[in-house]
């Protein structure tokens, strides 16, 4: 996607990127994108077309066969250090023995931080996801939601340059999933930080991104790339209302489900 705005960063660039798994599936093939400093794009597609895959190369959890993922200018090696994930099964990604303060301060270890700096860091996310006061208590005496929202500070008292989001709402209620959206939207605006957030919802991904792309299948490749020009800042009634919203959504959906126009604007 070209540069819209002067002074535009790439803060990652991701340059043909291929995954072949042992078992020689190809999950990704060729993939280029690039994203601003600041943006938050969302990713989408039909199951199975390799969103996890791309997010698991981008975190160096897997290495990609082929291509090159370059953070702030880097090519990446092994899992980067200014990156932070949330995935959707918070269940598995606390740890049930550590208070929720100590859930969030563990991670800032590797920032060289000290014990002080690290207890004020994870109250200050704590405080910014509105859990301050469960500080002491343990995951498991949290509900779903809440574990999520400790999950999402966690992250956010890292202080990543990029942040990956894999479903991370997915197990959620509605109301609650309104709630970490607008979150993740307050969380992008005060600190500038970049996210990549993968969702199965279609109106998610608009509501929330700057850009919205779409996977296609088989193998797994960029179909199209949206810029989404909603106004800010977006508000879950009036946003999911205006024609544009309306217009985007049914873009994606039908990009999504294969069904677009051959004249729909992709990127
Ligand atoms: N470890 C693995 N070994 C072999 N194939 C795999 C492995 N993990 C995923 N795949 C395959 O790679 C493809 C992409 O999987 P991936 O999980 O990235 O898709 P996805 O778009 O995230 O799917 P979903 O939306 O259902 O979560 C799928 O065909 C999947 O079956």
């Amino acid at each position: 996607m070209p540069p819209l705005t002067p002074g535009w960063f790439p803060l990652l660039e991701i340059k043909d990127l291929t995954h072949a798994y042992a078992d020689g599936h190809v999950a990704i093939k060729d993939v280029n994108l690039s994203v601003a400093d600041g943006e938050l794009v969302s990713i989408v597609g039909p199951s199975g077309c390799g969103k996890s895959t791309l997010l698991r190369c981008i975190a160096g959890l897997i290495r990609p066969t082929q291509g090159h993922v370059i953070l702030d200018g880097k090519p990446t090696e092994g899992i980067p250090d200014n990156l932070a994930v949330v995935f959707q099964d918070y269940s598995r990604s606390l740890f049930p023995w550590l208070t929720v303060r100590d859930n969030v301060a563990l991670p800032l270890k590797r920032r060289g931080m000290s014990r002080a700096e690290r207890r004020e860091a994870a109250m200050e996310a704590l405080e910014a996801v509105g859990l301050a006061a469960a500080a002491g208590k343990f995951p498991w005496q949290l509900s779903g939601g809440m574990q999520q929202r400790v999950s999402i500070a966690r992250a956010l008292a890292y202080r990543p340059s990029l942040l990956l989001m894999d479903e991370p709402f997915g197990s959620v209620d509605a109301q609650t999933r309104e709630d970490l959206e607008d979150l993740t939207l307050r969380v992008r605006g005060s600190d500038g930080m970049t996210i990549l957030l993968v969702t199965h919802d279609i109106d998610e991904s608009v509501y929330v991104g700057d850009r919205v792309v779409v996977l296609g299948s088989s193998p797994g490749h960029i179909k199209a790339d949206l810029r989404i020009d909603l106004p800010a800042p977006r508000e879950q009634i009036s946003t999911r209302q205006l024609p544009e919203f309306v217009r985007l959504r049914a873009e994606v959906g039908r990009l999504v489900r294969g069904t677009e126009q051959p004249t729909a604007a992709t990127a």
